[in-house]
């Protein structure tokens, strides 16, 4: 082979089709008319290879075999159901061949899956590749449409996100919060602070970190991680907001005046974003000792600042107590629904009101719905995209402890001096917006759910299913066969529904609608690219087939 890039018997890295980890293979020959090399895996796997899919061993991180647990290539051939499979090749198959997807009936499939569970295991240690340079980082997980700074718009973001909270907060303080008078004058410097307040938001976490590591409800298993292992996870969040309700409650009927959360909502919200960073500096600081296994494929640019910013650690854990499962689940989440709550009643202490407002009560119940759902179908976040892909740092930590309690309960802090009057149509229109959104999210989610966790779940049988390289099939019909994230089509009717109630006098209650398109629509491109990645020609057949992405026929 003397003008192609790797020599005979050469050992270099090859990458599995579909995923995004390379093992050490040794290259057996090249051919000129394919321009392939067959290369050999440790497990005896033979595969050809495009060029691009080798990297010399110099661009790899090394470490410790005995730590890994990782599934080996071949056992992911194993179950592949690629159609590549029944090719007449057997020893060595095209890479491409390999990522050739037909559409089939699921069951099938999972049966010819249940046969192949015998194969042996053969273990080798998949290498995640080093991102040295910075203008090279790959967008390949989600959190949250800021993914992709690059290091520069970090320092940005990082200012930019806490900024914007405490001017929101002050802006929707204002008696005309209209965009004239934005921003918003800043008050002196004491005015963000308030010990008590700090107080409070410490306990709140240490309540909810109670309940959360009480042996109560469901140990629910994660997706498996780059290593095989799965994870276990404490899913008793509907029982943490049970109890967390009856505490609220009883502490209402003891005399704490709860409106306290209104009066105090910026120095509550200063207090929180102290606590978020702290705990970023931790989870920075520690995911510097973590083993690679234990680090997400993005945030490992080596600039601080960005690593910071975008978390390295995949899924950091105090012994059994996983700090972006809680972060995520428990303390902004259900304090969401607090501070929904405290904003009800400190509305009817400002306008006088028996009770809240026709207004008030939808948006309190709306949100109210769709936390307890998110909270009763807990094990459903463990197949979302920031749980399986995505490194816990500020932006997470941020988003989880300050940007959703005190940006998402902007509408019901608006409606406290800003009452909006509804009519009985009105009223019924977006009611019936709120449960038809809620049917498509809920339904769409759970199929997801249940899918991945059981491809051959008798329930599911009746839809079609594309098989990839990597083993795991893709929906093609049912609700991920209308458009390709209806879930985020039923999100984002809900999300209208909780802005209509306050009119259309501000632009401040619709803060949260215009960021959740950008957000849904920035995390459906990012998702694309990323299932092309791992999935390849799969993917595409799947786009052929399901044309729109989030709304039919539109978009
Ligand atoms: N209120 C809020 O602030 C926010 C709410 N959300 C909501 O959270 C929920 C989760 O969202 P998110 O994590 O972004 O994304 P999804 O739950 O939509 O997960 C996307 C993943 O699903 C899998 N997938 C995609 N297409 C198919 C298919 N056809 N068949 C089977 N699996 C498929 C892929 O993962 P793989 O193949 O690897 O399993 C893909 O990466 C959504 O309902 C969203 O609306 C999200 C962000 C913010
Ligand atoms: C601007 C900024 C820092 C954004 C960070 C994004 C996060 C706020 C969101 C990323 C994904 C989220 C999800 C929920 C809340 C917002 C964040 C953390 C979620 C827990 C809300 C309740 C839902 O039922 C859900 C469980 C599906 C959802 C999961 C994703």
């Amino acid at each position: 082979m003397p003008s192609v890039k790797y020599q005979r018997g050469e050992m270099v890295m090859g990458r599995w089709p579909g995923s995004s980890l390379y093992y050490e293979v040794k290259v057996l020959r090249y051919d000129a008319s394919s321009q392939l090399y067959t290369v050999i895996y440790k497990d005896g796997t033979e595969l050809e290879l495009k060029e691009q899919d080798i990297k010399n061993a110099a661009g790899f991180q090394t470490r410790s075999r005995s730590r890994s647990r990782s599934r080996s290539p071949g056992r992911r051939r194993s179950r592949s159901r690629s159609p590549a499979r029944t090719t007449r090749r057997s020893s060595s198959r095209t890479a491409a061949a390999v990522a050739t997807a037909a559409i089939t009936e699921s069951a099938p499939t999972s049966r010819r899956d249940a046969k192949l569970k015998d194969t042996p295991e053969v273990r080798l240690s998949p290498l995640v590749m080093k991102c040295g340079k910075l203008n090279i980082i790959k967008l390949t997980t989600s959190a949250s449409l800021l993914c992709f700074v690059l290091p520069p718009g970090a320092y940005f973001w990082l200012l930019f996100l806490p900024a914007w909270v405490l001017f929101l907060v002050l802006q929707v303080n204002l008696e005309d919060p209209s965009l004239a008078n934005f921003p918003p004058l800043l008050p002196p410097f004491e005015a963000f602070w308030d010990a008590q307040a700090l107080g409070f938001v410490i306990l709140w976490v240490l309540f909810q970190v109670l309940l959360y590591i009480l042996p109560v409800g469901k140990l629910s298993e994660g997706m498996p991680l780059r290593s095989g292992e799965r994870l276990k996870y404490r899913t008793n969040g509907f029982f943490a907001i049970a109890v967390s309700a009856v505490a609220v409650v009883a502490a209402v009927h003891q005399g704490v005046d709860l409106t306290y959360i209104h009066s105090h909502f910026l120095q509550l919200a200063t207090a929180s974003l102290l606590i978020s960073v702290l705990l970023s500096i931790y989870l920075y600081v520690r995911s510097r000792y973590a083993a690679p296994e234990q680090l997400a494929l993005g945030g490992n640019s080596g600039n601080v600042v960005y690593d910071f910013f975008k978390g390295h650690e995949l899924n950091p854990r105090i012994k059994d107590f996983d700090l972006k499962f809680f972060c995520e689940m428990r303390p902004g989440l259900i304090g969401w629904c607090l501070i929904n709550f405290a904003m009800a009643l400190a509305e009817m202490k400002e306008q006088s009101l028996n009770a809240p407002s026709y207004s008030m009560i939808l948006v309190n119940l709306f949100q109210l719905l769709y936390v307890l759902d998110g909270l009763w179908n807990e094990e459903a976040i463990l197949t979302t995209m920031d749980l399986m892909h995505d490194g816990f740092g500020f932006m997470l930590a941020f988003g989880d402890l300050v940007w959703v309690p005190f940006t998402y309960t902007l509408q019901a802090y608006y409606l406290v001096s800003h009452p909006n009057l509804l009519s009985l149509p009105a009223l019924a229109a977006i009611v019936t917006l709120k449960l038809v959104g809620f049917y498509i999210f809920r339904k769409s989610n759970s199929e997801k759910n249940a899918f991945r966790r059981n491809p051959s779940d008798p329930k599911l049988s009746h839809l079609k299913t594309i098989p990839t390289a990597t083993g795991k099939s893709l929906l093609v019909s049912g609700w991920w066969g209308v458009v390709r994230h209806p879930n985020y089509l039923g999100d984002l009717m809900m999300a209208l529904a909780w802005s209509l109630p306050c009119g259309f006098s501000h632009l401040l209650p619709w803060h949260y609608m215009i960021y959740f398109i950008i957000l849904l629509v920035h995390r459906d491109s990012r998702d694309m690219s990323e299932c092309r990645r791992k999935y390849g020609s799969a993917w595409d057949e799947y786009c052929r087939t399901v044309r729109y992405r989030i709304i039919p026929r539109v978009y």
